[in-house]
């Protein structure tokens, strides 16, 4: 990979950025001409997306910061470029360089107005109000103004990030702008792959603009701590190699315990996530009256019948599936239903890497036992969605509000590497190491995605032996995998056609 190509995998938080940037001005780069490098590009960009032939009148809300002064060094090059620009400025005081870069471009005859209804004519609107300089949250006549051009349907830029978002959290503070597009300067910051934020920053892309790489890389500590998982990266993992001389046990063997009278279909389609991960050898625990069904849709798995309760639930696991030295990983908790408690209990006391879902977590979470999962011999795996994340870690409030710090504190507090499912879906292992899935579809909202991600974990996590990977890559490369297969699924038969039994097929059609 080319160096600077790797920077799209990297997200800064803003006391890293604000570091990096301290670096730059240290070895005597002047404020004003990274200030020019960054918005340069950004006015760059501006033109490719709305051409003067096509946008006209362009309006620029400009902030007191260096954000301010961006937005003014945009509208100075779209003004010389022909743009019929015009700028609004609610705010008397301006940092130093921001206050020259209004006075030329005053001079330059740019028109400033004194309300933000004057730029109701504008096609465009360039906001460049706050970056990540916004501590406090907006409020009066400035939350007023960005409330009603939230209700313009004129196409926003935002400069940097929308205007009132928290560059780490992603929170609204007080209210935000709603972006068409976002131009991330220099570096990603986390506020892009907070779901919270995804509402308000429309289509993001990052400008590059040169940030010398020994002021990255001294500021951010290796392994690099918030990494996004993309297609460069993930093929680096994908498709496992495979050597020519191989049998099935050493491509792994993956143990799924899953499904109940009520769920049966989730035993199938984490059965074929595995299948699609090209596990070696797959064995599923199923109520015993499930085993007719499974063996008719899974003819290559190892079907273990297991005693069933009265309520139609797997009441304990027979010898077969508890010689836990059999297996390389053991997957439990789709379809299990919350009565599965002694499975779950039991399947705990497994010396082998451990993947727990769905069900399976809603049970670790009243045995009140997740903080002790770093007493287990191997590894254990965590994929909640949120409500499960909020009932398994009740102690850390609002995740929503954060769910990258919350996936991080989870994965600390309890040992266990954790997936925190959502449109940018979050791993996080114990010692902090964060992976993103940057890119995803609202197609996998849909009953038995899941089921069928447990398996692709479990049997990727299975075959994992046979290469030197970490156990959180591999667990996002899976994630990444899924979003992957749903994204081209949703391409090609619109996102009402990606039911779980068609996710499942599209996963070997991405490669
Ligand atoms: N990353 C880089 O290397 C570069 C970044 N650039 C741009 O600079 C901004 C950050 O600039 P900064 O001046 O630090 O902050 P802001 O412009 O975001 O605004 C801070 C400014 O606003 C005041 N303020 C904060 N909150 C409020 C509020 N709620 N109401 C009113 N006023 C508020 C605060 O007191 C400050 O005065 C970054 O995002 C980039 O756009 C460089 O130009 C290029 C290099
Ligand atoms: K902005």
């Amino acid at each position: 990979m080319e160096p600077r190509q790797e920077l799209n995998s990297i997200v800064v938080t803003t006391e890293q950025m604000a570091n990096i940037e301290g670096k730059i001005f240290a070895g005597g780069m002047p404020v004003a001409a990274l200030m020019e490098k960054a918005a340069l590009l950004t006015s760059q960009r501006i033109q490719q997306l709305y051409p003067l032939h096509t946008v006209d009148k362009v309006g620029v809300l400009v902030g007191p910061g260096h954000n301010g002064g961006d937005a003014l060094v945009i509208a100075r090059e779209l003004h010389l470029q022909g743009y019929d620009v015009c700028v609004y400025c609610p705010f008397t005081k301006l940092k130093e360089l921001t206050q020259q870069h209004a006075n030329y471009a005053h001079s330059l005859g740019i028109p400033y107005h004194n309300d933000l209804e004057s730029l109701n004519h504008c096609q465009l609107i360039i906001d460049g109000l706050f970056g990540f300089g916004l501590k406090r949250p907006l409020s009066g006549n400035l939350a007023i103004d960005v409330d009603r051009l939230n209700q313009w349907s004129i196409p926003v830029v935002s400069v940097d990030i929308p205007s009132g978002l928290h560059t780490d959290t992603g929170e609204v503070l007080g209210t935000a702008v709603k972006a068409t597009h976002s131009l991330c300067l220099g570096l990603w910051k986390p506020v892009y792959f907070q779901d919270q934020a995804l509402a308000y920053t429309g289509i993001a892309e990052k400008i590059d603009f040169g940030i010398p790489l020994k002021d990255i890389f001294s500021t951010i500590p290796q392994p690099i701590p918030l990494q996004l998982l993309h297609k460069t990266l993930a093929l680096g993992f994908l498709p496992l190699p495979r050597p020519q001389l191989t049998h099935k046990y050493q491509q792994g063997h993956l143990l799924l315990i899953a499904g109940s009278h009520r769920y049966a279909g989730a035993s199938i389609l984490s059965s074929n996530g595995a299948k699609a991960s090209g596990v070696g050898m797959l064995s599923v625990a199923v109520p015993e009256s499930l085993k007719p069904l499974l063996v008719g849709k899974i003819p290559d798995g190892l079907v273990i019948d297991c005693p069933v309760s009265e309520k139609g639930v797997i009441a304990s696991l027979p010898p077969l599936a508890t010689d836990f030295a059999s297996y390389d990983i053991i997957a439990c908790g789709p379809g299990l239903t919350r009565e599965a408690t002694e499975v779950v209990t039991r399947v705990l006391e497994a010396k082998c890497p451990l993947v727990l879902d769905a069900d399976a977590l809603n049970i670790l979470a009243q045995l009140g036992t997740v903080n002790r999962l770093s007493k287990r011999q191997n590894a254990t795996v965590l994929t909640p969605h949120l409500g499960e994340f909020k009932r398994l870690f009740p102690d850390i409030h609002n995740p929503e509000k954060d769910r990258i710090s919350a996936t991080k504190q989870a994965a600390s507090q309890s040992g266990a590497i954790i997936l925190l499912k959502g449109a940018r879906t979050i791993i996080a292992n114990p010692q902090g190491k964060i992976w993103i899935i940057p890119e995803s579809t609202p197609a996998l909202a849909r009953g038995g995605s899941g089921d069928v991600l447990t398996g692709l974990i479990g049997g990727l996590l299975a075959q994992n032996k046979t290469t030197n990977h970490t156990l959180e890559a591999m667990v996002a490369t899976a994630a990444w995998w899924h979003a992957q297969a749903a994204i081209l699924a949703a391409k090609e038969r619109s996102e009402l056609g990606v039911d779980a039994g068609t996710l499942s097929q599209y996963l070997h059609t991405i490669f």
